[in-house]
């Protein structure tokens, strides 16, 4: 694995916050003990002790991170500490009141999304190092795949920064007809996302499909979710359950730029994925939800490229293109190794032994994707990504 050098000093001004005021050790006590405390089944009493703490002595938009995901950590391990079973109804006051304080003043759902645990749940522990100096913040059990997850899906946001970087730079070469400039930039997005599929492949290194407490319950849902058909009641905040979805790259805004860039829109396939990704967008951080609307009110890259009739844009608009759906194929590879298989196996192994399937097997399943299967939903999207290549035939036809 190559080791990046420190070109300039840093600030610290780029990293994550580490560290609470310490009137919060409760809550990072208790998060920071989280895998041990899941799996001695002692993490619902440790909450039942926390106490009603005020968010006022929270500073700036990086303590208000950390603290939203410790609670996040902390409150996806409460309601599912039993697995599947023993679920709760209600989060009590102590953790619901100030997790939906935070989530408000950080315009995110008070759950944790992939914001939380993969872009703010990590330190370099030499800040001069590259990978081998990344460690995450706060784990779930499951030890090294864990952090193997996370950290491998930071690398993939890591490498699509160049790409997103580029964006600007095309819209303005769009706007001033700067055909140079705009292929010059075309390439440097086909690149970051080749990149993106290269740092994919780390996740076999770290990751070992397994049934961890992750892939279980990371990403299972109080939404549209049989387990907890009513959601979950956030004590002192709301009378009435609310309903959200659960952590899952999905959540990623990387793709849905490279998507809305390219002009590739989900809905010509199937109704539900664009239904689905949509909803992923009030996940994600209001600034790149906001990135993403603007870039999709912005000119059009595709009816640009055909108008200029430009064999070299041409080719470099479908490199993109071909990247981004090579880049879902991967993931689809890595979809089926770490949740089909160990899924499959798992409900063999149960039906084996004489007893009927647990519910948390379908859930995985099944999981984000309003019951409709996630393979076929990745499969829809990946084939609509690789529709999107301008065809010879477009390329001949004047668009204006
Ligand atoms: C072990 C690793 C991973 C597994 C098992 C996995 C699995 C899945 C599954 C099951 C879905 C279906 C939707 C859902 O359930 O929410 C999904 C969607 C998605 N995942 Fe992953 N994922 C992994 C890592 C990543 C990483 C690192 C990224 C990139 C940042 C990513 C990006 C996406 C995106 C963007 C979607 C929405 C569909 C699309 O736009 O293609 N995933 N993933």
């Amino acid at each position: 694995m190559a080791t990046a050098k420190c070109s300039a000093p840093t600030t610290g001004a780029r990293f994550t916050a580490t560290e609470l005021p310490d009137y919060y050790a409760p809550w990072m006590n208790v998060a920071a003990n989280l895998p041990h405390l899941i799996e001695g089944h002692q993490l619902r009493r440790e909450v039942a002790k926390m106490p009603l703490l005020s968010t006022q002595y929270l500073r700036g938009h990086r303590q208000l991170r950390l603290a939203r995901l410790a609670l996040g950590f902390i409150t996806m391990g409460y309601v599912w500490q039993g697995g599947g079973r023993q679920t709760v109804k209600i989060l009590p006051r102590a953790l619901a009141v100030p997790y939906c304080t935070i989530s408000e003043l950080l315009d995110l759902p008070p759950i944790l999304v992939y914001a939380d645990c993969v872009l703010a749940n990590w330190k370099k522990r030499d800040p001069c190092g590259y990978v081998e100096n990344l460690d995450i913040l706060f784990s779930f059990p499951g030890g090294d795949s864990n952090k193997g997850f996370f950290l491998v899906s930071l690398l993939v946001e890591a490498a699509a920064a160049a790409g997103i970087k580029a964006i600007p730079i095309i819209v303005n070469a769009i706007l001033h007809h700067g055909l140079c400039s705009l292929e010059t930039a075309l390439q440097d997005v086909a690149l970051s996302i080749c990149k993106m599929r290269e740092a994919f492949k780390l996740i076999h290194v770290w990751e070992r499909p397994c049934n961890c407490f992750l892939l279980h319950v990371f990403g299972t849902s109080w939404k549209d979710n049989f387990l907890m058909p009513e959601g979950l009641v956030y004590e002192g905040v709301w009378d009435s359950p609310k309903q959200f979805f659960g952590g899952s790259a999905a959540q990623s805004s990387t793709l849905q730029c490279f998507d809305v860039l390219l002009g590739i829109q989900h809905s010509a396939a199937q109704g539900f994925s664009a239904e689905y990704l949509g909803c992923m967008r009030d996940y994600m951080p209001a600034a790149h939800r906001a990135f993403i609307q603007t870039l999709a009110s912005g000119p059009s890259l595709r009816q640009f490229v055909l108008a200029t009739g430009d064999a070299g844009l041409h080719a470099a608009f479908n490199k993109c293109v071909s990247a981004l759906a090579d880049l879902r194929s991967y993931h689809i590879q890595i979809a089926t190794k770490y949740i089909t298989i160990p899924a499959g196996r798992c409900r063999a192994e149960q039906q084996q032994l004489g007893g009927c399937v647990h519910k948390g097997t379908s859930v995985l399943s099944e999981r984000g994707t309003g019951g409709t299967g996630f393979m076929r939903f990745l499969k829809a999207i990946r084939d609509t990504t690789r529709k999107a290549q301008l065809t010879e035939q477009e390329a001949t036809v004047p668009t204006h």
